[in-house]
Protein backbone atom coordinates (compact mmCIF):
# COMPACT_ATOMS: atom_id res chain seq x y z
CA UNK A 1 0.00 0.00 0.00
CA UNK A 2 1.79 3.09 -0.87
CA UNK A 3 1.20 5.43 2.08
CA UNK A 4 1.56 9.96 1.59
CA UNK A 5 2.10 12.40 3.99
CA UNK A 6 -0.56 15.30 4.39
CA UNK A 7 -0.01 18.88 4.27
CA UNK A 8 -2.06 21.05 5.77
CA UNK A 9 -1.27 24.66 4.72
CA UNK A 10 -3.42 27.46 6.29
CA UNK A 11 -2.65 30.81 4.70
CA UNK A 12 -3.88 34.16 4.91
CA UNK A 13 -6.31 34.16 1.99
CA UNK A 14 -7.08 30.15 2.15
CA UNK A 15 -6.58 26.66 3.26
CA UNK A 16 -5.04 24.05 1.23
CA UNK A 17 -4.34 20.53 2.09
CA UNK A 18 -1.50 18.90 0.20
CA UNK A 19 -0.89 14.74 -0.40
CA UNK A 20 3.03 14.16 -0.95
CA UNK A 21 4.68 11.56 -2.29
CA UNK A 22 8.00 10.25 -1.37
CA UNK A 23 9.55 12.32 -4.43
CA UNK A 24 8.52 15.29 -2.35
CA UNK A 25 6.08 15.20 -5.78
CA UNK A 26 2.28 16.87 -5.18
CA UNK A 27 0.08 14.04 -5.67
CA UNK A 28 -3.39 16.01 -5.67
CA UNK A 29 -4.46 19.69 -3.84
CA UNK A 30 -7.36 21.21 -2.45
CA UNK A 31 -7.99 24.29 -1.54
CA UNK A 32 -10.59 26.96 0.38
CA UNK A 33 -10.50 30.49 -0.06
CA UNK A 34 -12.49 31.84 3.34
CA UNK A 35 -14.30 35.26 4.58
CA UNK A 36 -11.40 37.93 5.42
CA UNK A 37 -13.14 40.95 7.73
CA UNK A 38 -12.02 44.51 7.39
CA UNK A 39 -14.10 46.00 10.68
CA UNK A 40 -12.30 49.14 10.70
CA UNK A 41 -9.61 50.67 8.43
CA UNK A 42 -6.31 48.87 8.79
CA UNK A 43 -7.44 45.87 11.01
CA UNK A 44 -7.69 42.68 9.48
CA UNK A 45 -9.42 39.63 10.99
CA UNK A 46 -10.75 35.74 10.43
CA UNK A 47 -13.03 33.31 11.94
CA UNK A 48 -10.76 30.64 13.34
CA UNK A 49 -14.23 28.47 13.14
CA UNK A 50 -14.01 29.07 9.11
CA UNK A 51 -10.28 28.29 9.27
CA UNK A 52 -10.86 25.17 10.82
CA UNK A 53 -14.62 24.16 8.85
CA UNK A 54 -12.08 24.86 5.88
CA UNK A 55 -9.36 22.90 6.41
CA UNK A 56 -11.48 19.80 7.16
CA UNK A 57 -13.15 20.24 4.41
CA UNK A 58 -9.63 20.59 1.89
CA UNK A 59 -8.70 17.39 3.95
CA UNK A 60 -11.78 15.41 2.63
CA UNK A 61 -11.71 16.67 -0.67
CA UNK A 62 -8.14 16.02 -1.39
CA UNK A 63 -8.18 12.25 -0.39
CA UNK A 64 -11.75 12.33 -2.21
CA UNK A 65 -9.80 13.90 -5.56
CA UNK A 66 -6.94 11.11 -4.79
CA UNK A 67 -8.82 8.13 -4.26
CA UNK A 68 -6.45 7.84 -1.25
CA UNK A 69 -7.92 6.24 1.91
CA UNK A 70 -7.03 8.05 5.29
CA UNK A 71 -4.75 5.24 6.39
CA UNK A 72 -2.48 5.60 3.31
CA UNK A 73 -1.73 9.15 5.21
CA UNK A 74 1.68 8.33 7.53
CA UNK A 75 1.86 11.51 8.81
CA UNK A 76 0.05 15.10 8.73
CA UNK A 77 2.71 18.57 8.70
CA UNK A 78 0.95 21.43 9.86
CA UNK A 79 2.52 25.12 8.46
CA UNK A 80 0.33 28.07 8.58
CA UNK A 81 0.07 32.09 8.62
CA UNK A 82 2.05 33.02 11.30
CA UNK A 83 0.92 35.82 14.14
CA UNK A 84 -2.48 35.41 13.44
CA UNK A 85 -4.04 35.30 16.98
CA UNK A 86 -6.73 32.97 18.32
CA UNK A 87 -7.78 32.93 22.04
CA UNK A 88 -10.53 30.22 22.80
CA UNK A 89 -12.32 28.79 25.87
CA UNK A 90 -10.66 25.79 27.60
CA UNK A 91 -14.38 24.02 28.22
CA UNK A 92 -15.99 25.12 25.25
CA UNK A 93 -13.06 25.11 22.83
CA UNK A 94 -14.72 28.30 21.08
CA UNK A 95 -12.92 31.19 20.23
CA UNK A 96 -14.21 34.10 22.30
CA UNK A 97 -13.73 36.58 19.09
CA UNK A 98 -12.37 37.24 15.59
CA UNK A 99 -8.59 35.98 14.87
CA UNK A 100 -6.57 38.81 14.38
CA UNK A 101 -4.50 38.59 11.34
CA UNK A 102 -1.10 39.35 11.36
CA UNK A 103 -1.83 42.38 8.83
CA UNK A 104 -4.22 43.94 11.31
CA UNK A 105 -2.96 47.00 12.70
CA UNK A 106 -5.59 47.37 15.81
CA UNK A 107 -3.19 46.80 18.16
CA UNK A 108 -1.04 50.00 16.98
CA UNK A 109 -1.40 52.20 20.07
CA UNK A 110 -0.80 49.42 22.53
CA UNK A 111 2.30 49.93 20.57
CA UNK A 112 2.62 53.10 20.84
CA UNK A 113 2.44 53.04 24.80
CA UNK A 114 4.80 50.37 25.06
CA UNK A 115 7.65 52.03 23.05
CA UNK A 116 6.86 55.61 24.67
CA UNK A 117 7.65 53.62 27.72
CA UNK A 118 10.91 52.94 26.50
CA UNK A 119 10.64 49.41 25.99
CA UNK A 120 11.47 48.94 22.60
CA UNK A 121 15.04 47.40 23.39
CA UNK A 122 13.26 44.92 25.85
CA UNK A 123 11.34 43.34 23.56
CA UNK A 124 13.78 43.11 20.57
CA UNK A 125 16.67 42.28 22.56
CA UNK A 126 14.82 38.64 23.46
CA UNK A 127 12.53 38.26 20.83
CA UNK A 128 14.79 39.49 17.66
CA UNK A 129 11.29 41.07 17.12
CA UNK A 130 9.99 45.27 16.80
CA UNK A 131 7.22 46.42 18.97
CA UNK A 132 5.15 46.57 15.83
CA UNK A 133 1.16 45.34 15.74
CA UNK A 134 2.25 42.73 13.06
CA UNK A 135 3.32 40.02 15.85
CA UNK A 136 1.01 38.08 18.38
CA UNK A 137 2.02 39.69 21.66
CA UNK A 138 0.09 43.15 21.86
CA UNK A 139 -2.82 41.25 19.66
CA UNK A 140 -3.51 38.92 22.70
CA UNK A 141 -3.34 41.84 24.96
CA UNK A 142 -5.74 43.55 22.84
CA UNK A 143 -8.18 40.84 22.84
CA UNK A 144 -8.04 39.94 26.79
CA UNK A 145 -8.09 43.63 27.41
CA UNK A 146 -11.30 44.56 24.67
CA UNK A 147 -13.29 41.41 24.99
CA UNK A 148 -16.42 41.58 27.86
CA UNK A 149 -15.01 39.03 30.57
CA UNK A 150 -11.82 38.04 28.87
CA UNK A 151 -9.44 39.32 31.11
CA UNK A 152 -11.41 37.20 34.03
CA UNK A 153 -11.10 34.28 32.85
CA UNK A 154 -7.78 34.55 31.11
CA UNK A 155 -7.32 35.11 35.16
CA UNK A 156 -8.78 32.40 36.51
CA UNK A 157 -7.14 30.01 33.81
CA UNK A 158 -10.19 29.20 31.47
CA UNK A 159 -8.68 30.77 27.74
CA UNK A 160 -5.97 29.44 25.85
CA UNK A 161 -3.99 31.28 22.93
CA UNK A 162 -2.25 30.19 19.77
CA UNK A 163 -1.07 30.79 16.68
CA UNK A 164 -3.20 29.37 13.43
CA UNK A 165 -0.80 25.40 14.46
CA UNK A 166 -2.17 25.30 17.69
CA UNK A 167 -5.97 26.17 16.89
CA UNK A 168 -5.75 23.30 14.16
CA UNK A 169 -3.38 20.87 16.56
CA UNK A 170 -6.00 20.96 19.23
CA UNK A 171 -8.96 20.86 17.07
CA UNK A 172 -7.49 17.71 15.16
CA UNK A 173 -6.34 15.82 18.16
CA UNK A 174 -10.10 16.70 19.80
CA UNK A 175 -8.72 19.02 22.43
CA UNK A 176 -5.93 16.63 23.70
CA UNK A 177 -2.88 19.18 22.14
CA UNK A 178 -2.10 22.70 23.11
CA UNK A 179 1.59 22.59 21.51
CA UNK A 180 3.03 24.94 18.74
CA UNK A 181 7.10 24.81 17.74
CA UNK A 182 9.93 27.18 17.82
CA UNK A 183 9.34 28.97 14.53
CA UNK A 184 5.50 29.94 15.01
CA UNK A 185 6.82 30.65 19.16
CA UNK A 186 9.25 33.24 17.51
CA UNK A 187 6.66 35.51 16.27
CA UNK A 188 4.58 36.25 18.91
CA UNK A 189 6.61 38.69 21.10
CA UNK A 190 6.45 36.80 24.04
CA UNK A 191 8.99 34.03 23.23
CA UNK A 192 13.00 34.44 24.43
CA UNK A 193 14.67 33.12 21.16
CA UNK A 194 17.95 33.30 22.98
CA UNK A 195 16.57 31.03 26.04
CA UNK A 196 13.91 28.98 24.15
CA UNK A 197 11.48 30.01 26.95
CA UNK A 198 8.54 32.47 27.08
CA UNK A 199 9.40 35.24 29.00
CA UNK A 200 8.16 36.08 32.22
CA UNK A 201 8.74 39.98 31.77
CA UNK A 202 7.41 40.13 28.55
CA UNK A 203 4.88 38.44 29.74
CA UNK A 204 4.11 40.22 32.82
CA UNK A 205 4.42 44.20 30.55
CA UNK A 206 1.74 43.18 28.36
CA UNK A 207 -0.67 41.27 30.82
CA UNK A 208 -0.37 37.64 29.15
CA UNK A 209 -0.90 35.18 32.29
CA UNK A 210 1.62 32.03 30.99
CA UNK A 211 -0.60 29.68 31.73
CA UNK A 212 -2.46 30.43 28.55
CA UNK A 213 0.38 29.61 25.88
CA UNK A 214 0.89 26.15 24.16
CA UNK A 215 3.56 24.36 25.26
CA UNK A 216 6.74 24.87 22.70
CA UNK A 217 8.12 21.88 20.82
CA UNK A 218 10.55 21.44 18.28
CA UNK A 219 9.42 21.20 14.44
CA UNK A 220 9.89 17.71 13.72
CA UNK A 221 8.65 14.79 15.85
CA UNK A 222 4.85 12.79 16.88
CA UNK A 223 3.31 15.17 18.87
CA UNK A 224 0.52 13.25 18.92
CA UNK A 225 -2.32 11.95 16.72
CA UNK A 226 -5.64 13.07 14.98
CA UNK A 227 -8.79 12.32 16.84
CA UNK A 228 -10.69 9.32 15.09
CA UNK A 229 -13.29 11.11 14.29
CA UNK A 230 -11.96 14.38 12.38
CA UNK A 231 -10.21 12.03 10.33
CA UNK A 232 -12.46 9.01 9.29
CA UNK A 233 -11.88 6.16 11.78
CA UNK A 234 -7.80 6.78 11.73
CA UNK A 235 -5.69 8.64 14.52
CA UNK A 236 -2.75 9.57 12.32
CA UNK A 237 0.71 11.42 14.03
CA UNK A 238 0.69 15.06 13.53
CA UNK A 239 4.50 14.83 13.10
CA UNK A 240 5.82 18.58 11.54
CA UNK A 241 5.05 22.50 12.58
CA UNK A 242 7.05 25.20 10.84
CA UNK A 243 5.64 28.79 10.48
CA UNK A 244 4.58 29.12 6.27
CA UNK A 245 8.01 30.91 6.01
CA UNK A 246 9.94 29.34 7.51
CA UNK A 247 8.29 25.98 6.37
CA UNK A 248 9.22 27.51 2.58
CA UNK A 249 12.92 27.72 3.58
CA UNK A 250 12.80 24.07 4.54
CA UNK A 251 11.21 23.41 1.58
CA UNK A 252 13.23 25.16 -0.88
CA UNK A 253 16.04 22.96 1.21
CA UNK A 254 17.93 25.97 2.34
CA UNK A 255 19.95 23.88 5.03
CA UNK A 256 22.80 25.62 4.84
CA UNK A 257 24.23 28.91 6.20
CA UNK A 258 23.20 31.93 3.49
CA UNK A 259 20.61 29.94 1.81
CA UNK A 260 17.65 32.09 1.31
CA UNK A 261 14.49 32.50 -0.52
CA UNK A 262 11.83 34.87 -0.93
CA UNK A 263 8.28 33.81 -1.04
CA UNK A 264 5.36 36.02 -2.69
CA UNK A 265 2.08 35.20 -1.17
CA UNK A 266 -0.40 37.61 0.39
CA UNK A 267 2.72 39.15 1.81
CA UNK A 268 6.54 38.62 1.13
CA UNK A 269 8.89 37.17 3.38
CA UNK A 270 13.25 36.97 2.81
CA UNK A 271 14.19 34.37 5.14
CA UNK A 272 17.66 33.59 5.00
CA UNK A 273 19.67 30.48 7.12
CA UNK A 274 21.82 31.87 9.22
CA UNK A 275 22.60 28.45 11.13
CA UNK A 276 23.22 28.19 15.16
CA UNK A 277 23.93 31.79 15.52
CA UNK A 278 21.47 34.61 15.56
CA UNK A 279 22.26 37.42 13.57
CA UNK A 280 21.43 40.90 15.63
CA UNK A 281 20.34 43.23 12.04
CA UNK A 282 20.91 46.92 11.91
CA UNK A 283 18.87 47.50 8.95
CA UNK A 284 15.52 46.08 10.06
CA UNK A 285 15.51 42.86 9.33
CA UNK A 286 13.95 40.69 12.25
CA UNK A 287 15.91 37.89 13.64
CA UNK A 288 13.58 34.60 14.30
CA UNK A 289 13.89 30.81 15.09
CA UNK A 290 14.06 28.92 11.41
CA UNK A 291 13.17 25.78 12.82
CA UNK A 292 13.51 22.90 15.86
CA UNK A 293 15.13 19.63 14.00
CA UNK A 294 17.70 16.59 14.80
CA UNK A 295 18.38 17.91 18.35
CA UNK A 296 19.24 21.60 17.82
CA UNK A 297 17.65 25.19 16.89
CA UNK A 298 18.67 26.91 13.93
CA UNK A 299 18.05 30.85 13.44
CA UNK A 300 16.99 32.70 10.24
CA UNK A 301 17.18 36.63 9.09
CA UNK A 302 13.79 37.60 8.04
CA UNK A 303 12.23 40.45 5.62
CA UNK A 304 8.68 41.00 6.31
CA UNK A 305 6.35 42.84 3.33
CA UNK A 306 3.11 43.10 4.42
CA UNK A 307 1.31 43.47 0.74
CA UNK A 308 2.58 41.39 -1.97
CA UNK A 309 0.48 39.33 -3.99
CA UNK A 310 -2.44 40.99 -2.23
CA UNK A 311 -1.88 44.22 -4.15
CA UNK A 312 -2.73 42.23 -7.34
CA UNK A 313 -5.63 41.09 -5.25
CA UNK A 314 -6.87 44.49 -4.64
CA UNK A 315 -6.16 45.03 -8.84
CA UNK A 316 -8.67 42.10 -9.22
CA UNK A 317 -11.44 42.55 -6.16
CA UNK A 318 -10.98 46.42 -4.74
CA UNK A 319 -10.58 48.45 -7.87
CA UNK A 320 -11.65 45.74 -10.56
CA UNK A 321 -9.27 46.22 -12.92
CA UNK A 322 -8.36 42.43 -13.92
CA UNK A 323 -10.72 39.32 -13.42
CA UNK A 324 -7.87 37.59 -12.67
CA UNK A 325 -4.17 37.60 -10.99
CA UNK A 326 -2.85 36.09 -13.84
CA UNK A 327 -4.01 38.88 -16.62
CA UNK A 328 -1.87 40.87 -14.19
CA UNK A 329 1.04 40.10 -16.28
CA UNK A 330 -1.00 40.35 -20.17
CA UNK A 331 -1.64 43.68 -19.51
CA UNK A 332 1.86 44.26 -17.77
CA UNK A 333 3.49 42.76 -21.15
CA UNK A 334 1.45 44.86 -23.38
CA UNK A 335 3.32 48.23 -22.56
CA UNK A 336 7.40 48.60 -22.25
CA UNK A 337 7.55 50.28 -19.06
CA UNK A 338 5.22 52.00 -16.48
CA UNK A 339 6.49 55.25 -17.97
CA UNK A 340 7.26 56.37 -14.89
CA UNK A 341 4.27 55.23 -12.73
CA UNK A 342 4.83 53.95 -9.03
CA UNK A 343 2.21 52.56 -6.61
CA UNK A 344 3.39 51.95 -3.47
CA UNK A 345 0.93 49.51 -1.62
CA UNK A 346 1.65 50.78 1.86
CA UNK A 347 -1.87 49.56 2.69
CA UNK A 348 -1.03 48.34 6.14
CA UNK A 349 1.90 50.83 6.77
CA UNK A 350 5.38 49.40 5.63
CA UNK A 351 7.16 46.45 7.25
CA UNK A 352 11.10 45.63 6.35
CA UNK A 353 12.97 48.08 6.26
CA UNK A 354 10.71 50.95 6.93
CA UNK A 355 9.04 49.78 9.86
CA UNK A 356 6.49 52.64 9.28
CA UNK A 357 2.88 51.55 10.60
CA UNK A 358 1.29 54.13 9.77
CA UNK A 359 2.23 54.73 6.06
CA UNK A 360 -0.37 54.34 3.98
CA UNK A 361 -0.76 53.83 0.35
CA UNK A 362 0.16 55.86 -2.65
CA UNK A 363 0.44 56.12 -6.67
CA UNK A 364 3.28 59.04 -8.18
CA UNK A 365 4.19 60.03 -11.59
CA UNK A 366 0.12 60.13 -13.15
CA UNK A 367 -0.38 61.48 -16.47
CA UNK A 368 -3.08 62.40 -19.05
CA UNK A 369 -1.17 59.38 -20.91
CA UNK A 370 -1.36 56.94 -17.79
CA UNK A 371 -3.64 53.56 -18.82
CA UNK A 372 -5.00 50.63 -16.79
CA UNK A 373 -1.68 48.87 -18.21
CA UNK A 374 0.69 50.79 -16.72
CA UNK A 375 -0.87 51.12 -13.33
CA UNK A 376 -1.49 47.49 -13.40
CA UNK A 377 2.64 47.01 -14.73
CA UNK A 378 3.71 49.50 -11.52
CA UNK A 379 1.85 47.68 -9.33
CA UNK A 380 3.48 44.00 -10.39
CA UNK A 381 6.92 46.01 -10.36
CA UNK A 382 6.06 47.04 -6.48
CA UNK A 383 6.21 43.74 -5.32
CA UNK A 384 10.00 43.19 -6.71
CA UNK A 385 11.36 46.77 -5.64
CA UNK A 386 10.19 45.89 -1.93
CA UNK A 387 11.93 42.79 -2.18
CA UNK A 388 14.79 44.86 -3.28
CA UNK A 389 14.57 46.74 -0.15
CA UNK A 390 14.88 43.72 1.60
CA UNK A 391 17.57 41.77 -0.63
CA UNK A 392 19.62 44.87 0.01
CA UNK A 393 19.31 44.86 3.60
CA UNK A 394 19.94 41.58 3.97
CA UNK A 395 23.15 41.62 2.35
CA UNK A 396 24.31 44.50 4.47
CA UNK A 397 23.77 42.89 7.39
CA UNK A 398 24.87 39.40 6.91
CA UNK A 399 27.84 40.24 4.86
CA UNK A 400 26.71 37.61 2.09
CA UNK A 401 27.12 38.37 -1.34
CA UNK A 402 23.47 37.80 -2.84
CA UNK A 403 24.79 35.35 -6.02
CA UNK A 404 20.56 34.33 -6.67
CA UNK A 405 17.40 34.43 -5.14
CA UNK A 406 15.47 31.04 -4.77
CA UNK A 407 11.56 31.71 -4.87
CA UNK A 408 8.08 30.51 -4.58
CA UNK A 409 4.54 31.50 -3.42
CA UNK A 410 1.26 32.60 -5.57
CA UNK A 411 2.60 35.41 -7.87
CA UNK A 412 5.49 33.27 -8.76
CA UNK A 413 3.58 31.96 -11.64
CA UNK A 414 3.82 35.19 -13.31
CA UNK A 415 7.24 35.41 -15.42
CA UNK A 416 7.21 39.41 -16.09
CA UNK A 417 7.15 39.86 -12.32
CA UNK A 418 9.70 36.96 -12.12
CA UNK A 419 12.05 38.42 -14.87
CA UNK A 420 11.80 42.16 -13.19
CA UNK A 421 13.02 40.68 -10.05
CA UNK A 422 15.91 39.41 -11.84
CA UNK A 423 16.52 42.34 -13.43
CA UNK A 424 16.11 44.68 -10.19
CA UNK A 425 18.35 42.18 -8.41
CA UNK A 426 20.55 41.68 -11.14
CA UNK A 427 21.44 38.07 -9.90
CA UNK A 428 19.22 35.28 -11.05
CA UNK A 429 15.99 34.04 -9.86
CA UNK A 430 15.62 30.42 -9.33
CA UNK A 431 11.85 29.28 -9.41
CA UNK A 432 11.94 25.30 -8.60
CA UNK A 433 9.45 23.00 -10.16
CA UNK A 434 7.21 22.49 -6.82
CA UNK A 435 5.57 26.09 -5.99
CA UNK A 436 4.10 24.66 -3.31
CA UNK A 437 7.57 24.60 -0.93
CA UNK A 438 5.98 25.95 1.64
CA UNK A 439 3.27 22.82 2.11
CA UNK A 440 6.38 21.10 1.24
CA UNK A 441 8.71 22.26 3.59
CA UNK A 442 5.96 20.84 6.69
CA UNK A 443 5.47 17.15 4.93
CA UNK A 444 9.52 16.98 5.00
CA UNK A 445 9.75 17.89 8.56
CA UNK A 446 6.63 15.29 9.76
CA UNK A 447 8.40 13.04 6.69
CA UNK A 448 11.93 13.29 8.74
CA UNK A 449 9.97 12.46 12.16
CA UNK A 450 8.00 9.16 11.20
CA UNK A 451 11.28 7.61 8.99
CA UNK A 452 9.16 8.59 5.72
CA UNK A 453 12.54 10.53 4.53
CA UNK A 454 15.64 9.77 6.11
CA UNK A 455 17.49 12.79 6.84
CA UNK A 456 17.90 16.29 4.97
CA UNK A 457 20.49 14.95 2.75
CA UNK A 458 17.65 12.94 0.85
CA UNK A 459 15.20 16.26 0.74
CA UNK A 460 17.95 18.42 -0.50
CA UNK A 461 18.40 16.19 -3.25
CA UNK A 462 14.57 16.37 -4.18
CA UNK A 463 15.24 20.13 -4.87
CA UNK A 464 14.31 20.67 -8.61
CA UNK A 465 14.54 23.92 -11.22
CA UNK A 466 11.38 24.95 -13.36
CA UNK A 467 13.02 27.72 -14.68
CA UNK A 468 16.20 30.54 -13.92
CA UNK A 469 15.02 33.73 -15.00
CA UNK A 470 18.47 35.39 -16.08
CA UNK A 471 18.90 39.37 -15.67
CA UNK A 472 18.75 41.09 -19.13
CA UNK A 473 18.33 44.63 -17.78
CA UNK A 474 21.18 46.76 -18.15
CA UNK A 475 22.32 47.81 -13.91
CA UNK A 476 22.42 51.24 -14.93
CA UNK A 477 19.16 51.36 -15.87
CA UNK A 478 17.87 49.14 -12.91
CA UNK A 479 19.29 51.45 -10.80
CA UNK A 480 17.87 54.36 -12.11
CA UNK A 481 14.34 52.78 -12.19
CA UNK A 482 14.97 51.80 -8.58
CA UNK A 483 15.67 55.43 -7.44
CA UNK A 484 12.38 56.26 -8.68
CA UNK A 485 10.83 53.71 -6.65
CA UNK A 486 13.00 54.94 -3.39
CA UNK A 487 11.51 58.76 -3.52
CA UNK A 488 7.97 57.34 -4.44
CA UNK A 489 8.22 55.57 -0.69
CA UNK A 490 10.03 58.74 0.54
CA UNK A 491 7.07 61.06 -0.51
CA UNK A 492 4.74 58.49 0.31
CA UNK A 493 5.95 58.13 4.05
CA UNK A 494 5.58 62.19 4.43
CA UNK A 495 1.57 61.71 4.14
CA UNK A 496 0.04 60.59 7.53
CA UNK A 497 -3.89 60.50 7.42
N1 LIG B 1 -0.21 35.07 -11.93
C1 LIG B 1 -0.17 35.86 -10.86
N2 LIG B 1 0.39 37.08 -10.91
C2 LIG B 1 0.48 37.87 -9.82
N3 LIG B 1 0.02 37.52 -8.61
C3 LIG B 1 -0.57 36.33 -8.50
C4 LIG B 1 -0.68 35.42 -9.59
N4 LIG B 1 -1.30 34.30 -9.15
C5 LIG B 1 -1.55 34.49 -7.83
N5 LIG B 1 -1.11 35.71 -7.44
C6 LIG B 1 -1.22 36.31 -6.09
O1 LIG B 1 -0.67 35.40 -5.15
C7 LIG B 1 -1.38 35.48 -3.92
C8 LIG B 1 -1.70 34.08 -3.44
O2 LIG B 1 -0.52 33.44 -3.13
P1 LIG B 1 -0.49 32.32 -2.01
O3 LIG B 1 0.94 31.87 -1.94
O4 LIG B 1 -1.52 31.34 -2.36
O5 LIG B 1 -0.92 33.21 -0.76
P2 LIG B 1 -1.27 32.90 0.76
O6 LIG B 1 -0.53 31.65 1.15
O7 LIG B 1 -0.75 34.13 1.44
O8 LIG B 1 -2.76 32.82 0.90
C9 LIG B 1 -2.64 36.28 -4.17
O9 LIG B 1 -2.53 37.49 -3.47
C10 LIG B 1 -2.66 36.49 -5.67
O10 LIG B 1 -3.12 37.78 -6.01
O1 LIG C 1 -0.28 33.74 4.26
P1 LIG C 1 1.07 34.13 3.76
O2 LIG C 1 1.67 33.04 2.91
O3 LIG C 1 1.10 35.44 3.07
O4 LIG C 1 2.05 34.25 5.02
C1 LIG C 1 1.77 35.09 6.07
C2 LIG C 1 2.95 35.16 7.02
O5 LIG C 1 3.18 33.99 7.71
C3 LIG C 1 2.80 36.31 7.96
O6 LIG C 1 3.93 36.45 8.77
Amino acid sequence: METFILSLDQGTTSSRAILFNHDGGVVETAQKEFQQYFPKPGWVEHDANEIWTSTLACIADVLRKAEVEANQIAGIGITNQRETTVIWDKKTGRPINKAIVWQSRQTQQICNELREQGLQDTFRNKTGLLLDPYFSGTKVKWILDNVDGAREKADKGELMFGTIDSWLIYKLSGGKEHITDYSNASRTLMYNIYDLKWDEELLDILKVPKDMLPEVKPSSEIYGHTVDYHFFGEQVPIAGIAGDQQAALFGQACFEKGMGKNTYGTGGFLLMNTGEEPVVSEHGLLTTLAWGVDGKVEYALEGSIFVSGSAILWLREGLRMIDSSPQSEDLAKKVASTEGVYVVPAFVGLGTPYWDSEARGAVFGLTRGTSKEHFVRATLESLAYQTKDVADAMVEDSGIELKKLRVDGGAVKNDFLMQFQSDMLQVPVERPKVNETTALGAAYLAGLAIGFWDNKEEIAAQWEMDTVFETQMEEAKSISIYEGWQKAVEAARVFKP
